[in-house]
Parts: structure tokens; C-alpha cells; sequence
């Protein structure tokens, strides 16, 4: 009986009648920015402390009891105590019946216990409703108002009711509610703020190494090279020669990695003749990365764009021009018009400038306020059809600029090839393989293993067929 007056008290009040009283236990730092928050946004307060005397800090217009007598003045009680001193709780069992216990907690490493915060909190008190909320939110950012991070409260719980309560509070505080479900949730939702843009750690990592590689490989050839050779000091090449090889060849080679997997997920399809079987995690991984992968790659093509717009200012070129101007003048000698090299060059420019055009695109199109307003199928069209001709003109771009020294011996030095020479490894084996695998014979199998269809497959009962597309890996629908 008491229960169930408890529970129905916990549900009446209206949410939209301010002066709501809710209780905080603990005064540590979260619990006194959440409270201040409150106060201004028109709710009572009262804090649960272990020692109501000895709090200070606290905002004006809070009161502060003990636990259990804060705990009797509301129905809903913010437990902005860490997870480890829960104990407490246990003790206040009989007085928590009924009411909602809002689990704030954040730890310190992902997946720290076997449980999550709150659902170890709904096993201390099995007789209250336990919502996850707010953890997502810093202290910092409630206290400073900017909230620049995130507006989103996810929040889940067992109680519907008790969710649409919390929800409310939350809007009321003016952020955004989430509902994310039950409280098997609430193990999703702790890890998240722990999480250092996951998804960023591959193309991070490859950016990196390949930025790594290329400068030593560069430093190599257009450094150390001429000094040894020549005693010529090329050092001044560190600031700009130097990285806008570096750039451009990473964005090449990442833009060539975006696509990658795909065709080795096209290659394995037709290898097993069926689609109903998971790629191995590695490509998973890579495929569900391919956005930031392209993103990274579009950030190194605009750095290469941006180093090669002060060309023309630069020191070096303008004096190695003025020098070659003057020496031609001295001795009365001038240099033919070459129609070939002024196509050549006009070419590679202009498809680098085409190009960077679809990059842009590629990347405008991956925003979500614009991906919202394509469907699947233009989305599709944009992100794969012009990636690739993305892919095809920044390869050509590069093999133009090669132009007449693209893989002759003399530009070998110490038998390295030009750095751009490597970049174009990965790109050429892509595109080469794509070209076969829309090779009209091919493309027609893949697409039937992509519609279901299977090589070997033995006449299957419905209710088996079922259980295998379960498991199908939706690698299209990324
Ligand atoms: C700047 C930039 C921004 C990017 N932004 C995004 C982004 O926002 N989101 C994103 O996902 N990627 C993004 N990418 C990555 C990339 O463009 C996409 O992942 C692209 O869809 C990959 O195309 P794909 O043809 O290689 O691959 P897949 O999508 O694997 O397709 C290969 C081909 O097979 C077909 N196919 C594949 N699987 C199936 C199937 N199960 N059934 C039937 N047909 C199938 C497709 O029609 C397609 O023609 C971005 C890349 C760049 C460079
Ligand atoms: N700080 C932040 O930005 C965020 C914090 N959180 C979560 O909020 C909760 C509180 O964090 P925060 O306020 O920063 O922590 P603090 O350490 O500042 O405060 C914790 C409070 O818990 C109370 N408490 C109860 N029992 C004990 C005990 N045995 N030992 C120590 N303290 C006890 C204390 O209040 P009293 O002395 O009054 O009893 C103490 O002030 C944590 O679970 C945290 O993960 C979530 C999101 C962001
Ligand atoms: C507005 C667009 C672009 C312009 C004007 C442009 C221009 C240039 C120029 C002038 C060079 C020669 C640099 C030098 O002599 O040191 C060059 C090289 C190169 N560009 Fe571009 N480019 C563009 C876009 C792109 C894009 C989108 C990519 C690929 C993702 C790319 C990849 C390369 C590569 C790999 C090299 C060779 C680097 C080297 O080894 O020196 N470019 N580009
Ligand atoms: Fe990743």
C-alpha cells in the first residue's frame, strides 16, 4: 500500500509546475552545478550529505539534510555520488521505495565493471525506478551555461513513466533528451563519454604513418641527396616543398583507402559466392571508418590546395625565375614555346582543380543536414559514382604531373623512385580492380550475390534462411 502511493505521488506531479522539489544526494561538484542549473530554471533543491553541517559551497536557496531526511521531501533523487560509495544506499532502502533514482555516474575506463552504474544501482534498490541521465554532461559545462560540447542527455530506464519524468526535468534544463531505451542501455551510455573519437583512431593512425613515412622519404631524396652530391644547403624545403609532397600524396593515398574496401568486399563476395557471411572485423572496421578516412583525405587535398596558391610568392621560385630570365638575357639565348609542356601542364592542373571540385562535394554531401535531405540512392550515387571519379581524376592529376619523367629511370636517385610514384600504387590497384569488377560478366554475379543469391546454396528451409540473413553484415547500408 505504501508502495503504491509512493509510485502514484512519484508520477502526479505535474512536470510543468515549477517549484518541483528534487533531492541531490552528494554535494561534490556535479551535484552543486546540477543543483544551481535547477534553481535557476525554477526547482527546489535539497541536498542528502553526510555531513549537512560541514557543506559549503552550495548554492543560495538549497537546503541540506541528512540522506534519508532529504530523501523523504522528493520523489526523485539525483545520485551525483560516485559508484563506489553506493554502499550507503542499501541502508536507505525502505525510504528510496517508489521513487526515481536518477544514476548520473560516469567511471573511469570503459567497461570498468561487469554491470553498468545504474543497472548495479537498480540491484542495491530493487524497489525504485533507476533512470540514467545526464552523465554526458560536464559540470563545467552546466556551471558556464555555453554548453558547447553537447546538448543531448541520453537516458534510459525500465520505467516509462519514470523516464517521461526525468525527460522533462531535462527539458526543462533546456537541453535535449534521448531516449535510448531500457536500462541495458545504460552500459552504451556510460562508455560514451569515455570514448576519444573512436572512428578517428584508423585514419588517424594512417595519416600519421603515412605523413611519417613520406617526410623521411622526402627529406631523403631532396635534402640529404643535394648535400651529399652537391653541398647544396635545400633545408628552406622543410617549410613548404616539402609538406605540400607530403599532403597531397597522403590525401591520394587515403582517398585511394576509402575505396579499398570495397573492392576486397566485392572480391570476398565472389571468392564465397554469397553475401551471408560476416566480412572478417578488420574490414568491418576499415568500412565503417571509410567516412573519416575521406574526411582525413579532404583535409590533406585543401592543405595541398592552400601550399600551392603561394607558389608564385614564394622566394625561391620568384629568384629561380628572375636568375633563369637574366641568365637566358646574358647569353642571348631564349627558351622555345613547348606546345606538349604547356598542355600537360594545364592538364594536370586542371584535373587537380576538378578534382578537389568533387572532393569538396563529397565532403559537403557528408554533412548531415545535407545527407538528410538526399535519399539513399542520391546519396549513394554522390558518395560512391563521383567518389570514384574523384578517385580517377586525382590519380590522372597526379600521373599528368609526372608527365614526361613518370617512371623514367633518371629520376630515380639512390634507386628511390619520386614519392609520387609510391602514392600511386595504391590508387592505380584500386581503380584497376574496380575496372574489372564492372566488367559486365562480373558485376552481373556480384550484383545477383548482392540480391541473395548464393553459388552453393543447398535448397534451405525458410525458417534456416531467416536465421542466416540475421547475421548479414550490411556493408551497404553504412
Ligand atoms: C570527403 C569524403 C566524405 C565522405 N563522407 C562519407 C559519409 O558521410 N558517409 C559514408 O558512409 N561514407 C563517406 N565517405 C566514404 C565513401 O565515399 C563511401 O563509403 C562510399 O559509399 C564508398 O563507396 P564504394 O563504392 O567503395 O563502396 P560500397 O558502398 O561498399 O559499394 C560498392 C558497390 O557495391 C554495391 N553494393 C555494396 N554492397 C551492396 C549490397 N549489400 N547490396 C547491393 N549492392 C551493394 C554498391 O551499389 C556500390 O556500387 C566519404 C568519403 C570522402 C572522400
Ligand atoms: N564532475 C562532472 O563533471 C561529472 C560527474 N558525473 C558523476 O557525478 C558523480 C559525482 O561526481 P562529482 O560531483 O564530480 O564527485 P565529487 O567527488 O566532487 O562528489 C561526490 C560526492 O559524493 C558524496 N559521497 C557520498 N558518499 C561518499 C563517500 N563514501 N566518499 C566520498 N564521497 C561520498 C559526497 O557528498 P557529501 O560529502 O555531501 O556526502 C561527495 O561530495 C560521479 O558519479 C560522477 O561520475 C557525471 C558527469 C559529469
Ligand atoms: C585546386 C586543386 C589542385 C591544384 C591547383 C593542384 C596543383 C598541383 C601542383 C601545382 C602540383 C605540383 C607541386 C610541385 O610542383 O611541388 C601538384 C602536385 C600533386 N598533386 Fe595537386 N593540385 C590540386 C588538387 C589535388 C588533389 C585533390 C590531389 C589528390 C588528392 C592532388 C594530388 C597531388 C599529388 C599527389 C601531387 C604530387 C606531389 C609531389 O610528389 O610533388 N592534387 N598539384
Ligand atoms: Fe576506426
Amino acid at each position: 500500500m505504501e508502495k503504491t502511493s509512493a509510485y502514484a505521488s512519484a508520477f502526479t506531479m505535474n512536470s510543468s509546475e515549477k517549484q518541483e522539489t528534487v533531492c541531490i544526494f552528494g554535494t561534490g561538484d556535479f551535484g552543486r552545478s546540477l543543483a544551481l542549473k535547477m534553481l535557476q530554471c525554477g526547482y527546489s533543491i535539497v541536498f542528502g550529505s553526510r555531513n549537512p553541517q560541514k557543506s559549503s559551497l552550495l548554492p543560495n536557496g538549497a537546503e541540506v539534510l541528512s540522506y534519508s531526511e532529504a530523501a523523504r521531501k522528493s520523489d526523485i533523487i539525483i545520485i551525483a555520488v560516485h559508484r563506489e560509495h553506493y554502499g550507503f544506499l542499501t541502508e536507505l532502502t525502505e525510504v528510496l521505495k517508489g521513487k526515481i533514482l536518477i544514476d548520473i555516474s560516469n567511471n573511469l575506463k570503459i567497461n570498468q565493471y561487469p554491470e553498468s552504474n545504474a543497472e548495479y544501482l537498480a540491484q542495491l534498490v530493487p524497489s525504485a525506478h533507476v533512470v540514467k541521465a545526464f552523465n554526458t554532461i560536464s559540470a563545467w559545462a552546466l556551471q558556464s551555461g555555453t554548453l558547447d560540447a553537447n546538448r543531448q542527455v541520453f537516458i534510459c530506464g525500465n520505467d516509462s513513466k519514470a523516464k517521461q519524468r526525468v525527460m522533462d526535468i531535462v527539458r526543462t534544463l533546456g537541453l535535449t533528451p534521448l531516449d535510448k531505451g531500457s536500462l541495458m542501455a545504460a552500459n552504451e551510455i556510460e562508455n560514451y563519454p569515455l570514448q576519444l573519437f573512436p572512428m578517428w583512431k584508423l585514419p588517424f593512425y594512417l595519416s600519421a604513418f603515412l605523413c611519417v613515412f613520406f617526410f623521411f622519404y622526402c627529406v631523403i631524396r631532396d635534402i640529404i641527396y643535394p648535400y651529399v652530391n652537391g653541398r647544396k644547403d635545400s633545408t628552406f624545403r622543410l617549410a613548404i616543398s616539402i609538406p605540400n609532397r607530403i599532403f597531397p600524396i597522403a590525401a591520394l593515398t587515403l582517398l585511394a583507402l576509402v575505396y579499398l574496401p570495397g573492392v576486397i568486399a566485392a572480391i570476398l563476395q565472389l571468392y564465397r559466392g554469397t553475401k551471408y557471411r560476416r566480412f572478417p572485423d578488420w574490414l568491418d572496421h576499415w568500412m565503417l571508418c571509410r567516412k573519416q578516412l575521406g574526411l582525413a583525405a579532404l583535409g590533406f587535398a585543401s592543405l595541398h590546395v592552400l601550399y600551392t596558391l603561394v607558389i608564385p610568392i614564394r622566394y625561391y621560385v620568384r629568384w629561380t625565375m628572375k636568375n633563369r630570365t637574366i641568365t637566358q638575357a646574358t647569353a642571348k639565348r631564349e627558351d622555345p614555346f613547348s606546345t606538349s609542356t604547356a598542355w600537360l601542364n594545364d592538364s594536370y592542373i586542371a584535373l587537380g582543380i576538378l578534382g578537389f571540385f568533387l572532393f569538396v562535394l563529397l565532403g559537403i554531401t557528408s554533412l548531415p543536414s545535407v545527407s538528410n535531405m538526399v535519399n539513399w540512392r542520391e546519396f549513394r550515387f554522390v558518395q560512391s559514382k563521383l567518389g570514384y571519379l574523384t578517385l580517377i581524376l586525382c590519380t590522372a592529376h597526379t600521373m599528368v604531373y609526372g608527365g614526361r619523367r613518370f617512371l623514367s629511370p633518371s629520376s630515380l636517385i639512390w634507386y628511390l623512385p619520386s614519392a609520387y610514384i609510391i602514392a600511386l600504387i595504391i590508387p592505380c590497384i584500386v581503380l584497376v580492380i574496380k575496372f574489372i569488377l564492372i566488367l559486365p560478366c562480373i558485376d552481373n554475379t556480384l550484383t545477383r550475390i548482392r540480391q541473395g543469391w548464393e553459388r552453393n546454396a543447398k535448397p534451405t528451409l525458410n525458417g534456416e534462411r531467416y536465421l542466416k540473413q540475421s547475421s548479414v553484415h550490411m556493408d551497404s547500408e553504412l
